[in-house]
């Protein structure tokens, strides 16, 4: 998690990185976003290599977060192997997709996103039923999801830190939206290692076109969808897996404390002493400190976001 949060905040402050979409009429979405791959156009509905607003190109997809999607994607089908206990072919469920586009939202505690399907993708992609791979971090979201346009009648999840939901094949067309994001409900290593803002961050990846042949056979689906909220993989309808903390945490596992080798110990002890020597006598040469760079990505970002 805390290398995707980099990714983002690299890619956040260059060309193409992250502003407040909006509407012709001059209403703007709540939130902040980045287009990765292709630029997707809120007021029209559509995609193009460059963004209206500025002319910017995006960026592109980072090879590494494209990892974590084929990874997420292996991950959702080897759970509906077992869960069909080899019967079910997992590939006509959720078929596998290659992501070259990836919209980055960045919700601030008051942001939200209306109901809406994500149907702008070329038709070839929407009808073989590729699927959009959906990362979270920090805060959490509160996400909505139904058959019908009509947010009331909508199932309700609760998308934390390292959650990864996929939604393809008979769920491509689902109507999903956000809420609500609950204040301070991020890890604390999230905003303190990787220095992320109070807010959520998400990433959604879809493929723009598909090439192969288009035939769909509807997904079996047994009708216990009985996984508890709590479950670390969550079948929860025809075409829609939630994969819970599935990002890790970060390299060194969670909460990891670095704990420094006997050597590390001795060098910085010999380093404080020569200092301690340096100016035992001269205390008031100690020199000031540099000042510090408040442009630098890492000072800068949480006032931008
Ligand atoms: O933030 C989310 O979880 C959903 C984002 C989304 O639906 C979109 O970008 O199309
Ligand atoms: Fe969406």
């Amino acid at each position: 998690q805390v290398k995707i949060i980099k990714h983002c905040r690299d890619l956040g402050v260059g060309p193409g990185g992250f502003y407040q979409p909006g509407y012709r009429e001059g209403a703007k979405l709540s939130l902040r976003m980045m287009c990765l791959g292709k630029n997707w156009d809120p007021d029209s509905g559509s995609y193009g290599d460059i963004r209206r607003f500025d002319a910017a190109q995006p960026p592109k997809i980072p090879e590494e977060l494209t990892k974590y999607v084929k990874d997420a994607i292996a991950a959702s089908h080897e759970f509906l192997k077992q869960r069909g206990k080899g019967a079910t072919n997992p590939d006509a469920e959720l078929p596998v997709m290659s992501p070259d586009i990836c919209i980055v939202n960045f919700y601030t505690t008051s942001g939200k996103l209306g109901f809406h399907q994500d149907n702008n993708e070329q038709r070839s992609s929407l009808a073989r039923g590729l699927p959009v791979v959906s990362f979270s971090l920090g805060d959490t979201a509160e996400f909505l999801y139904g058959d019908v346009r009509d947010d009331d009648k909508a199932s309700k999840i609760k998308l934390e830190s390292g959650d990864v939901l996929i939604f393809g094949g008979q769920s491509r067309h689902i109507f999903h939206g956000v809420s609500s994001i609950a204040p301070k409900s991020a890890p604390l290593w999230v905003t303190d290692k990787a220095n992320l803002r109070p807010g959520r961050l998400n990433l959604t990846f879809r493929q723009y076109n598909y090439k192969g042949s288009v035939n769909v056979t509807p997904a079996p689906f047994d009708t216990c969808v009985c996984d508890n909220n709590t479950a670390p993989l969550q079948h929860l309808r025809p075409g829609m897996v939630l994969l819970k903390k599935f990002l890790k945490a970060n390299d060194q596992g969670r909460n990891a404390i670095n704990i420094p080798t006997l050597m590390e110990i001795c060098v910085h002890l010999m380093v404080l002493n020569l200092i301690s020597l340096k100016y035992s006598r001269s205390s008031w040469k100690m020199p000031l400190k540099p000042p510090m760079n408040s442009w630098s990505k890492e000072g800068v970002l949480p006032m931008l976001w």
